[in-house]
């Protein structure tokens, strides 16, 4: 099996000042993702550290730069999901921890459970050896600027929750075997102790060998009630192309519930896609050593890994 990644920055509107930034994270990302699976190392591991190069990157809402809460905390959630064996982890609402989706892959090998959250999730990252960071070091002077002028009257919160950037991947390796994961800030102005559809199997990401791997971006709480992930991957069962089925999943979840998201998504065969039905969703793949990434609907450049890497 040719090896494959697919990743993606966060379905939403992205200010024209971080368009650039959330490009080069992307294209860093997949290729850090694909540059394992050509090793011949694990989907897993592709797309942990595809998304641990884009919780460090302080353009996207997840690890460094994600929003914060109504009390101007950073809270994250964060899920991965093998395909060989249906195992995941998640970590939920955790806070002053640098790269979540690590924690949430040990919650998935070194615990009997699938979910941890808040205080639970931080005690289980002090007994793994995961350090605490203080939990200002997650906040950007920019995440910070635009949680305090929501706090003046004339501030519009819906307009904030738009703010995009939860990050995810998704891989196919050498040997078949499919992976997914996503990680987010969440919501801006969320309640404290809000758990979105990220931490959630199903609706943040899912991976099943027999069919594929999906990560998804977009208003969460929307994202949960049509279990989104799962959604794609039940069309493409159903014998659907992987755009047929984001496409059929995405307008479903606007015209049923009125909401906006964007997935990207890998099957067992390779074939791959990225859609969304918000304005703009920053994603990037390789394949064949070709790499392809975009943010607008139809924008798609291309470029050979070798290019990419030299102009880096
Ligand atoms: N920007 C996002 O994708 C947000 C995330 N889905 C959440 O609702 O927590």
């Amino acid at each position: 099996m040719k090896p494959v990644i697919v990743v993606h920055g966060g379905a939403g509107s992205i200010f024209k000042d971080r368009e650039e930034g959330a490009r080069s994270g992307i294209i860093r990302a997949a290729l850090k993702g694909y540059s394992i699976l050509k090793q011949g190392g694990s989907a897993l591991d592709a797309v942990e550290d595809a998304v641990v190069s884009m919780e460090d990157d302080p353009h996207f809402n997840a690890g460094c730069g994600s929003v914060l809460n109504e009390k101007g905390e950073v809270e994250m959630d964060a899920i991965i999901m093998d395909g060989k064996n249906l195992a995941s982890g998640a970590v939920s609402a955790v806070k002053c921890i640098a790269n979540p989706i690590m924690l949430a892959r040990l919650v998935m090998e070194k615990t009997e459970h699938m979910l941890l959250t808040d205080h639970g999730a931080n005690l289980f990252a002090k007994a793994m050896n995961i350090p605490e960071i203080p939990g200002e070091k997650l906040i950007t002077e920019r995440s910070w600027e635009r949680w305090s002028k929501k706090l003046e009257a004339d501030s519009n919160p819906q307009e904030d929750k738009k703010e995009s950037g939860t990050v995810g991947a998704v891989a196919i390796d050498n040997e078949g075997n499919v992976a997914c994961a996503t990680s987010t800030g969440g919501l801006s102005n969320k309640l404290v102790g809000r758990v979105g559809d990220s931490a959630c199997i199903g609706s943040g990401g899912y991976a099943d060998n027999h069919v594929g791997a999906v990560s998804t971006t977009g208003h969460g709480e929307s994202m949960m009630k049509v279990v989104l992930a799962r959604l794609v991957l039940y069309h493409m069962e159903q014998g659907m192309t992987p755009e047929k089925a984001a496409d059929t999943a995405l307008n479903y979840m606007k015209t049923r519930v009125g909401g906006l998201g964007g997935v990207i998504v890998v099957s067992n065969s390779g074939d791959w896609t990225a859609r969304f039905s918000t304005k703009q969703m920053s994603w990037a793949t390789v394949k064949d050593d070709w790499l392809q990434y975009g943010i607008y609907t139809g924008e798609m450049h291309t470029s050979s890994v070798a290019e990419a890497l030299g102009s880096k």
